[in-house]
């Protein structure tokens, strides 16, 4: 199977590994020093189940690589607009392109069905740049469990103990190109299941997020020193409690224990990926991340006043360092 992943960061660069190291005809596409570094040296994953050395090939220009079988999308959701524009070469009449993010999705309204179907997210793809030019037919949605960073280029450490990614159809449906793909990462020990109800999972995961990354880019700390806090843990919490509210009234109900959640995410010492940004000077998810999940809330009427105070600081940080511009409709 010919896939190249787009933007081989922390996560892209982690999955790209898991391909090469299962056999797949694996290409990334990246840029300055994380390209070099890969054309040089090879990829490096240091991860819990062994490392993974591999020699993908590495091109700043789709046009070196041609049509894919599949383009597996990693960069963070406010490129995404670049990567639209830049596609194109990848693109066969088949090729599947899936979106490995976090937050609420583009194509989150694709094939959902009832008096939202085709409705836009315009945090995630402002002036739907992605859904007119790569279109939703060939979106194949992504969910990642997975804690990975960039500590040099060219490396990729996995701080999770165990990883998963979720792939599903938008129209919840057993396709083939979604199968072979979730074959492809397992032959390569990434656990990948294919999913019957993607939004379910894009909810679960994000109520993760929601509930550790404001938190972390406030304290400017890894989750366990954040975590190790109790007023910040009963406030992450609250941040639970509100979000499972918001996933059901979205029609996605999420179980599982608020405590034992934040008791997960106490245990890593990562940064969040938004944190890592803020660190290195990356425009921040501020928009698909957390505006997207509130103006849904507002929309449902559905009260998140711990979520709010948080993100409204949150988009202050982002702001102050010049990583996120604030829509007019997040006020
Ligand atoms: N890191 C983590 O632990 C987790 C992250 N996620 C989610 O996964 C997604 C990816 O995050 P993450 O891997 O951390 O992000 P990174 O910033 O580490 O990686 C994104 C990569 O894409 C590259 N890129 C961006 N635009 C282009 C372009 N036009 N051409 C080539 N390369 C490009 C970036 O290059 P450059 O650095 O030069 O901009 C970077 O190397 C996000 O939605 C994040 O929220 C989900 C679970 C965990
Ligand atoms: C922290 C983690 C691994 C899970 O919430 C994540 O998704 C991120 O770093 O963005």
């Amino acid at each position: 199977m010919k896939v190249c992943i787009f933007g081989a960061g922390a996560i892209g660069g982690h999955l790209a590994g898991r391909l090469a190291k299962g056999g797949a005809e694996v290409s990334v596409l990246a840029r300055g020093a994380q390209l070099a570094a890969i054309r040089a040296k090879g990829l490096r994953v240091l991860a819990a189940d062994g490392d993974i050395h591999v020699h993908p090939r590495a091109e700043a220009d789709p046009a070196a690589l041609g049509p894919q079988d599949a383009v597996v999308v990693c960069t963070k959701v406010p490129a995404l607009g670049d990567v639209a524009r830049a596609i194109g070469p990848l693109l066969g009449p088949e090729t599947s392109v899936t979106f490995v993010t976090n937050g609420i999705p583009w194509w989150y309204f694709h094939a959902h069905g009832g008096a939202e179907e085709g409705q836009r997210v315009p945090e995630a793809d402002p002036g739907d740049v992605v859904w007119d030019s790569i279109g939703p037919k060939r979106a194949i949605g992504g969910v990642i469990y997975s804690a990975c960073s960039v500590p040099e280029p060219g490396v990729i450490e996995v701080t999770s103990r165990t990883n998963k990614l979720l792939l599903g159809e938008p129209d919840g449906s057993r396709s083939d190109r979604t199968v072979a793909l979730a074959t492809a990462f397992k032959q390569g020990g990434m656990p990948c299941s294919v999913s019957a109800d993607i939004r379910s999972d894009v909810w679960a995961k994000l109520i993760t997020n929601l509930s550790n990354a404001p938190v972390c880019v406030l304290t400017r700390r890894h989750m366990q020193d954040t975590f190790a806090d109790a007023v910040v843990r009963e406030a992450a919490v609250t941040v639970v409690r509100e979000s499972l509210a918001i996933a059901a009234a979205m029609g996605r109900p999420v179980g599982g224990a608020p405590e034992e959640r934040i008791n997960q995410s106490a245990q890593l010492a990562h940064k969040p990926s938004i944190l890592q940004d803020l660190e290195a000077g990356r425009p921040m998810e501020v928009d698909s991340l957390f505006q997207a999940p509130l103006r849904l809330a507002r929309e449902k009427g559905v009260p998140a006043p711990t979520l709010s105070l948080l993100v409204a600081m949150v988009a202050q940080v982002a702001e102050a360092a010049g990583l996120y511009r604030r829509s007019a409709q997040d006020g």
